[in-house]
């Protein structure tokens, strides 16, 4: 039986030799859904799906809504398709879109066009081309690696894309595309995929003309490709703005001179100028996304296994010695880092997924593929295959180098050859490949020559499958080759005056791999501190969480019974005049609506100002306090010696207490010692508690956020940080599901803050002791309001344990402005913002703190350092079942998005927060030039905040302490 109630078109003989056996229908996968077969799970997780079939057949058919599809899961099978099978077979309906969109260029053409036109192309990639090429890629590389800084931290996707962008454009073209060209280009690239994809669904071609989004991005996107193609092939730039500089000194030898040159053999005429555009715009289309997602995995790699780097490297020092331009000899002699690309290549290749078409009915293995079947192979299911390669997914690049090799694919058989085709095989096999081998490794050489990438925690990169397997959201930091670890920049200003949002600024917001958050992540007693949810698990006997109850059963209406506010009008507290005039005075962005529980200085967020999800990052600038080393020691307190002068900003003529020295790294370290005996003494910890607690190296948040604090001030700041997280933690435990034991905890707390006797029956007597001390100690120097103020503010503080309990115990979890309001109160920060004035040693101005830009301004540090804690801390909440309470899982929840979409929302919205700060500091500092200290202690917290929690163990899920 064959599929005729599956195709379109009747059967007709089978071209190919028939099967020993009769001819068998392709078993179809389990778990199709009903109207839309298995599309929900291949969108789901493309590569997992496609991987997986293999184990029901060689060829398995899938349903995707009312197509069948033929998936060919074997490597030898997927080698005949594209060689014996290549002229019954050619690529179908996703490459009609693109040739709709852009002629007959190679990647669209098929037969005897193909033939021609691939006849004509070849010599641009012969092998005499090549030494030119190398060195135009060397140039390029090394161009854009010196425009990078010490310290940047490098979006490495972004930096990829263009880099395979302009060697292309180099090398093929001798043009330059101009800056905005090439952001055009890839901002229009991704539209064009997708409706390429889109398009090819629709049952009929007319559909691609109806006025919808995609296809209207489509249309947009191909126009805008084909007047960057134009820019490269004629030399032109039409924004007059930046033009194109090729230096054409290679014009005549250049892919479009080849192709002017060239007759069409079909019609014995010229080229026409738009075969040329559509060889150009197949060279853009195949020949950068590929590289640049194949150099992205490749840094990925060589950043986690420092070993491979460390050979990669005594390799390229041996055979192509610094300063020297690459040549093919040179290349040849690199046998383990060709080992070493040829492994990256293996693991992600970056096509997805691949299609062709049965002309006509053809066997494959078993099977009678009928006339007008679609048939899809993966290459990278197929490189991850167990069957072919062991251990598929680690990153093993002595399979194809030294001993191992021999068991590998690289062994030599013919099956072993077609079990590695990154480049297919065949009449289409990629034309580019010697290109692509020598681009992959000259471009890595220069890097690696000149920077010493180093992951930044939680940025590593992640698989987003298109048609290509892209490495989403790497970033790293970079450190000159052979020089110390970098600072962090310093804030940089653009000529205008505005702030820089290079890479360098970019906060790192992406999900790591999944194997990033594996068993082996880190579970710890104790949470950080800092910012709360970053609360570790309490620690199993199998590794993992043993915290909070479930919580996401169940969906809490919008105004829950915690959430009751009241209005502004009825505030209370030192600010609640500044309160009610920011009420009166509503910005659109936000609106004061203090919440009850929440104290009186709670500002909401709308939901919206989360949203719409933007491609927006996070702009940060770091205070350049020095490295973090890590993972041993813990604590780098060498790093968080105080800048050795004050900045400017903070040498203002009102300055209460001067600077006379700046602070050392031993003072901190000595605090830090202080902190332990302070700890152990009250009894929060027990002596062997103590070197785990240590790896989370609280102090240094205090030693970055707070630059000018020590002595009993420092104390105060790191015994106060300690003995939060430790209450933190235990609502990890079962008080956080119990609210009448979290009340037993908390009631206890708010008395002292109260001065009303405390309630007797704690379950956490030492907590208590310790909390009684270091309200005596916060308020003993201090003036009446500055306590009344500090006390409400840890009231709201204390009391979100209370709100998040009585969630857990519901199974309920907040809203999003919930979670905003929940999350701005639960991470102590505007306590910390009061102990500002206690570091220096006097209040605010009072004209400061009665203007209502301090309230707002306080509400944004409030919110920026806990969302980029929430950014953080994100996938470690979820693996311990807290998602409740991060505002990136809230938001992922609600909108039903990706995790790396609610992260950049997240990201925007520190954005704008910091902005918005800028902005308020500026004009708070014209009405209040003595409180300038103040305003600019709101800053170095946040910077602080970053620059721990982008540091710290606790998030990084591979170097944290096991
Ligand atoms: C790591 C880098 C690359 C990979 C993994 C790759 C992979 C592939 C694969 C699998 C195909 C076959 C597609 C099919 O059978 O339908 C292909 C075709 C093609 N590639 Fe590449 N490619 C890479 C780089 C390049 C580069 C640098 C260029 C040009 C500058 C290029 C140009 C092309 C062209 C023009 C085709 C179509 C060939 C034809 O149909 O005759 N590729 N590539």
């Amino acid at each position: 039986m064959i599929l005729t109630n599956e195709t379109h078109r009747p059967s007709a003989p089978p071209r190919t030799a028939p099967a020993e056996s009769s001819p068998a229908v392709p078993p179809l996968a389990p778990g199709a859904v009903p109207g839309l077969g298995h599309a929900p799970a291949l969108l789901r997780d493309p590569l997992g799906f496609l991987g997986s079939l293999s184990r029901h057949g060689s060829v398995v058919r899938i349903r995707l809504g009312p197509r069948t599809v033929c998936v060919v899961t074997d490597a030898g099978l997927v080698h005949t398709l594209l060689v014996a099978l290549a002229h019954d077979c050619p690529r179908g309906a996703v490459q009609d879109t693109l040739k709709t969109a852009f002629g007959d260029g190679l990647l669209m053409s098929e037969g005897r066009a193909h033939r021609d036109r691939r006849r004509i192309i070849q010599p641009s990639f012969g092998p005499d081309r090549m030494a030119e090429y190398l060195a135009v890629m060397h140039q390029v590389t090394e161009e854009r690696a010196r425009r990078w800084r010490p310290g940047q931290i490098l979006d490495v996707a972004k930096e990829m894309n263009h880099l395979a962008l302009e060697i292309v454009t180099r090398a093929l073209f001798d043009a330059r595309l101009s800056e905005d060209a090439t952001v055009a280009f890839h901002r229009a690239l991704p539209d064009m995929v997708k409706g390429q994809i889109v398009q090819s669904l629709y049952p009929h071609r007319a559909f691609a003309r109806l006025p919808l989004p995609v296809n209207r991005r489509f249309d947009a996107a191909v126009r805008v490709l084909n007047e960057v193609v134009d820019q490269a092939v004629n030399g032109t730039a039409p924004d007059g703005g930046c033009p194109v500089t090729g230096s054409g000194a290679r014009r005549g030898t250049t892919l479009p001179a080849l192709l002017r040159a060239a007759v069409d053999p079909a019609t014995g005429r010229p080229l026409t100028e738009d075969d040329v555009r559509s060889e150009a715009i197949t060279m853009f289309g195949a020949g950068t996304e590929t590289v640049s997602t194949t150099l992205t995995w490749l840094i990925d790699e060589l950043v986690r296994h420092p070993g491979v780097e460390a050979r990669v490297l005594a390799e390229l020092d041996e055979h192509l010695p610094a300063g020297t331009v690459p040549t093919p000899e040179a290349l040849a002699r690199l046998g383990y880092t060709r080992a070493v690309t040829q492994e990256v290549v293996r693991l992600h290749a970056p096509n997805a997924f691949l299609m062709r078409t049965a002309r006509v009915p053809v066997h494959l293995g078993p099977y009678l593929i009928p006339a007008g079947t679609e048939l899809l192979y993966s290459l990278t299911a197929i490189h991850r295959d167990p069957a072919l390669y062991p251990e598929p997914t680690r990153f093993h690049p002595g399979r194809w180098y030294g001993a191992d090799r021999a068991q590998g694919p690289a062994g030599g058989t013919g099956a072993a050859r077609q079990a590695f085709l990154p480049f297919g095989a065949g009449k289409h096999k990629c034309i580019g490949e010697a290109f692509a081998w020598a681009e992959l490794t000259v471009a890595a050489a220069a890097i690696l020559r000149r920077w010493r990438p180093t992951a930044v925690p939680g940025a590593r990169a992640r698989e987003v499958v298109w048609t290509t397997v892209q490495a989403q959201g790497l970033r790293v930091r970079l450190t000159p080759r052979g020089g110390r670890a970098p600072h962090a920049p310093g804030p940089r200003r653009t000529p205008a005056g505005g702030h820089d949002d290079s890479p360098a600024q970019c906060l790192p917001i992406i999900r790591p791999r999944q194997s990033d958050s594996g068993p082996h992540a880190p579970h710890a007693p104790y949470g950080p501190r800092g910012p709360r949810g970053s609360r570790p698990a309490p620690v199993g006997p199998t590794g993992s969480s043993g915290s909070a109850g479930p919580v996401g059963s169940a969906v809490l209406p919008a105004q829950s019974s915690l959430a009751n506010r009241r209005s502004a009008s009825t505030a209370e507290g030192p600010h609640a005049s500044a309160l009610r005039t920011a009420s009166r005075t509503a910005d659109p962005v936000r609106t004061a609506r203090p919440a009850d529980y929440l104290g009186p200085l709670s500002t909401i967020v709308p939901v919206t100002d989360l949203g719409p999800v933007t491609t927006v990052r996070p702009v940060i600038t770091l205070r350049p306090v020095g490295t973090v080393p890590r993972p041993a020691p813990p604590v780098p307190l060498e790093a968080l010696a105080a800048p050795a002068a004050p900045p400017a900003a903070l040498r203002a003529p009102d300055t209460l207490r001067p600077q006379a020295e700046p602070r050392t790294a031993g003072e901190l370290r000595a605090a830090t010692a202080r902190h332990s005996d302070w700890a152990l003494a009250h009894g929060l910890l027990a002596p062997e508690d103590l070197a785990r607690y240590h790896t989370y190296a609280l102090p240094e948040l205090i030693g970055h956020s707070y630059p000018r604090a020590r002595g009993a001030e420092l104390d105060l700041l790191v015994d106060i940080l300690g003995w939060f997280t430790i209450l933190d933690d235990r609502f990890d435990g079962p008080p956080g599901r119990d609210p009448a034991e979290a009340r037993g905890i908390v009631e206890p707390l708010l008395a002292v803050l109260a001065g009303r006797p405390v309630p007797p029956g704690t379950s956490q007597p030492h907590l208590l002791d310790a909390w009684r001390e270091l309200w005596q100690r916060q308020t003993a120097p201090m003036p009446p309001g500055w306590r009344r103020r500090a006390a409400a503010e840890w009231r709201s503080c204390l009391r979100t344990f209370l709100a998040e309990t009585a969630h857990r115990a519901a199974r309920t979890q907040p809203d999003l402005a919930e979670t905003v309001r929940l999350r701005r109160h639960a991470s102590c920060l505007y306590p910390f913002m009061d102990i500002l004035e206690h570091v220096h040693g006097g209040e605010a101005p009072a004209g400061l703190h009665a203007d209502p830009a301090l309230h707002r301004l306080r509400a944004n540090t409030a919110d920026a350092a806990t969302l980029i804690n929430d950014l953080y801390s994100a996938d470690r909440e979820e693996r311990q079942n807290v998602a409740a309470f991060n505002t990136v899982l809230t938001l992922q929840r609600i909108r039903g998005c990706t995790r790396s979409r609610a992260a950049r929302a997240v990201g925007a919205r520190i954005d704008r927060l910091k902005a918005e700060s800028d902005a308020l500091r500026r004009s708070l500092l014209l009405r209040h030039p003595s409180g300038r200290w103040y305003l600019d202690g709101t800053r170095e917290l946040v910077e602080g905040v970053y620059a721990w929690t982008s540091t710290s163990l606790r998030y990084t899920g591979e170097d944290a302490p096991h």
